[in-house]
């Protein structure tokens, strides 16, 4: 019997000598069922993304290119898979749009690639409605640019909907005085503190409280090795699920 190979999937890499793009370069090629084909950086033409046959797009850039990243690989037939951030409100509902003119393109959005954050995030928002408070402390590298992280966003924005679907008050907070940034920054509703420090990666914890107890929920990836298996699944499940996903979440079966 004559066994049918399947020809492995072409993957371009954006943002390839960054410190995620440098790992997921080494994720690619060593995995036996996708293929390299393109790894680009900042003085690289996006049309070298069209001429290289790239079937899925990576993007692994800064929050100021991977709008155009993103919407060149869709003009031109790419799924994507972005960890990227600097993706608000305005920028979704473009892509959202653009998307609807590319309805077999899939486009997966990925705050966070580790799959251990993403179970921290999802399982801190379904107890969130349990408690009084909540509040986030996102640690990072002091190379990062923006802040809040990414993560600490998207998870701010899942606690806040079950919270609001529950009808949980905002947590209490008597502070009438304090100093610009003491209080961090409110992300619908959630404090949201930042750390940079020399050593970090990036951890996240988010703390629930109530009467006499606290329960926290801490993330910590020491190597960005842990953000592949993540880019791995992203890329190995983006093209069967057409439209936008935000959030890694979005391919597992977490049973929430
Ligand atoms: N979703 C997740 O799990 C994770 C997401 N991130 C996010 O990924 C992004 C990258 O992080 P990180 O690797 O640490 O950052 P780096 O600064 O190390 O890498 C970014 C890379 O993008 C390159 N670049 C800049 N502009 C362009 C462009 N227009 N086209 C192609 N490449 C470009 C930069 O080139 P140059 O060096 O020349 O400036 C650099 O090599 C950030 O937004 C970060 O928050 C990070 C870790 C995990
Ligand atoms: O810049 C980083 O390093 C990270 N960025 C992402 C974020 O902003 O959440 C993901 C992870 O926290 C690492």
């Amino acid at each position: 019997m004559i066994e049918q190979l399947s020809a492995p999937t072409r993957v371009a890499v954006l943002g390839a000598s960054g410190r995620m793009g440098a790992e997921a370069v080494k994720a690619v090629e060593a995995a036996s069922d996708l293929m390299l084909v393109a790894a680009l950086g900042r003085g690289d033409s996006l049309d070298q993304l069209a001429t290289s046959g790239a079937d899925i797009v990576v993007d692994l850039t800064v929050p100021e290119s991977t709008e155009a990243n993103v919407r060149y690989a869709v003009e031109h037939g790419m799924h994507a898979v972005v960890g990227t951030t600097g993706w608000d409100s305005t920028r979704i509902a473009a892509l959202e749009a653009l998307l609807a003119a590319h309805p077999e393109t899939g486009v997966l959005i990925a705050p966070n690639f580790a799959l251990g954050s993403v179970l921290a995030s999802a399982f801190a928002a379904k107890a969130s409605k349990y408690f009084e408070s909540v509040e986030i402390i996102e640690l990072h590298h002091p190379e990062k640019v923006d802040a809040p992280s990414g993560t600490a966003v998207r998870t701010a924005q899942l606690i806040a909907a079950e919270r609001k679907a529950a009808d949980v008050p905002p947590s209490p907070d008597a502070t009438t005085s304090e100093l610009a940034g003491a209080r961090g920054c409110d992300v619908e509703g959630v404090r949201v503190h930042s750390v940079r420090l020399r050593g970090l990666v990036a951890h996240q914890e988010v703390l629930l409280g109530g009467p006499g107890e606290q329960l926290t929920f801490r993330h910590d990836s020491f190597d960005r090795a842990s953000f592949m298996p993540g880019v791995l699944l992203g890329v190995r499940n983006v093209a069967a699920h057409p439209g936008l996903t935000v959030g890694l979440d979005g391919y597992l079966d977490l049973g929430l």
